[in-house]
């Protein structure tokens, strides 16, 4: 039984050892106050017997000393030391001389302590009892103990088949009731915090409602806590991780408009929404050298508003300001969406067109020229017209830059002014 049930921890150990000490040493007591017992009880049972002995033999003997019967007293006293319960026999006259003194043992093995039993002897003659003298027996403690431990075997054998049981019964009722349930609550307790899963609980089989169980639903009660404290956790670290991620979001997306502006801010012209020069320049150069690698035409067309000067002197120069705004209004209407169209200087525009040969460039310009000074512009009731001229050059494959082509283009526009505003040059 003890090599199937658990290997003891130390409670356990220490347990067992606690209690079997203190009932060791408790059984230890009882049997030595016993033994006691028993052996003061056995010395004076064999007193009684002694007393019993002098009783029977005392007439005898007294008869013997009487009438000097030497060899009687001898066998009498030779049957006296034959007793098991004798080792010495003394006989004194009735001066306390020895007559005679016989030991059961030899000089060599006395023994460790006697005790004796003393009796008078007298003789009766006339009806007067004559003092003769003495006799005494001797026993000792060996044969006090000899009966006693012969008695007493017998306990401590008792003793010990009572402990062997006692010790194997507690064996059986503590693995039954305490170390079995202790070591499943022990595993599944393991097996929560290894598997780090708090929905599981703990179930014991065939558990009594006694403490252990008390333990189990304390502790399932624990676990219930900690997984509702967990959902709440998981919820509140949800809701706050879907808060951050909407801020974030709304965050971004008003960057992305700041952005937006920003950009618009660094690469569009305020008034007129269309590229702002440097941008444009930029713009130009890489669509310059694109059309360049696919060996594709590209068109340059600037364009400088007539005598504009003397439209903000005449009108005013908010009025000038929407004429700049129709102007570039117009001009979209006009180009293709993959055209560039940028503001170069107050009043000159560029446009940069991939893709277009000369011809179509100047197709495109003259069409911007026209519409120009058809259009009439109506402005807080005041009727405005005006024209552009325009200069146009298409790239050659070599050429490399864009300010090149804007210089070009530059030499036509004034070559258009020179010729008397309003028209195309190329
Ligand atoms: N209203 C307004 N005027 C501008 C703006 N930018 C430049 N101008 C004006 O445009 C005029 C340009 O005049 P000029 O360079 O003499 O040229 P022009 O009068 O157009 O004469 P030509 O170019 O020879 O036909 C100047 O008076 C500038 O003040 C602008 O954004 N708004």
């Amino acid at each position: 039984m003890f090599a199937s049930s658990p290997r003891p921890n130390n409670l356990s150990q220490k347990m067992l050892l606690v209690i079997f000490s203190i009932y060791l040493g408790v059984t230890c007591l009882i049997t030595c106050t016993q033994f006691l017992t028993e052996y003061l009880k056995t010395q004076d049972s064999i007193s009684s017997e002694l007393k019993q002995l002098e009783e029977t033999v005392r007439g005898p003997i007294s008869s013997s000393l009487w009438q000097y019967n030497q060899a009687q007293l001898d066998v009498l006293i030779e049957g006296l030391i034959k007793m098991p319960i004798i080792v010495g026999v003394d006989v004194f006259d009735k001066d306390g001389e020895s007559i005679i003194s016989k030991r059961a043992y030899s000089p060599s093995a006395v023994p460790l302590s006697t005790f004796d039993s003393k009796t008078e002897l007298s003789w009766g003659v006339n009806g007067d009892r004559i003092f003769l003298g003495s006799l005494v027996l001797y026993s000792s403690s060996e044969i006090v103990l000899d009966r006693v431990l012969f008695g007493f075997s017998l306990i401590i054998m008792t003793a010990f088949i009572k402990l062997t049981i006692l010790f194997w019964l507690f064996i059986w009722a503590f693995n039954r009731y305490l170390a079995t349930p202790l070591k499943g609550l022990m595993s599944q307790v393991n097996d929560v915090q290894i598997s780090q899963d708090i929905s599981k609980r703990i179930a014991l089989p065939d558990i009594e409602n006694n403490e252990i169980r008390q333990l189990q639903e304390h502790m399932n009660n624990m676990l219930s806590a900690i997984e509702a404290d967990q959902v709440q956790l998981l919820e509140d670290e949800q809701a706050k991780r879907a808060w951050l991620e909407d801020a974030v979001a709304k965050r971004t997306a008003a960057l992305q408009v700041s952005n937006e502006k920003l950009k618009e801010l660094a690469t569009r012209d305020s008034l007129t929404k269309v590229l702002n020069r440097g941008s444009f320049f930029e713009t130009a150069q890489h669509l310059l050298t694109l059309s360049q690698r696919q060996k594709s035409p590209a068109s340059f067309v600037l364009m400088d508003l007539d005598l504009f000067k003397s439209i903000n002197d005449t009108y005013g120069h908010f009025i000038g300001d929407q004429v700049l705004v129709h102007f570039t209004n117009t001009i979209q209407t006009l180009v293709r969406k993959s055209d560039l169209i940028g503001r170069v200087g107050g009043e000159e525009f560029a446009i940069y067109l991939p893709d277009t040969d000369e011809k179509d460039a100047l197709n495109i310009a003259e069409k911007i020229r026209a519409e120009v000074a058809r259009s009439i512009l109506d402005v807080e009731g005041k009727q405005v017209n005006y024209t552009v001229s325009i200069g146009v050059e298409t790239s050659y494959l070599e050429e490399q830059s864009i300010g090149d082509l804007f210089k070009r283009a530059d030499l036509k526009l004034y070559g258009a002014k020179d010729k008397g505003r309003n028209c195309v040059e190329n």
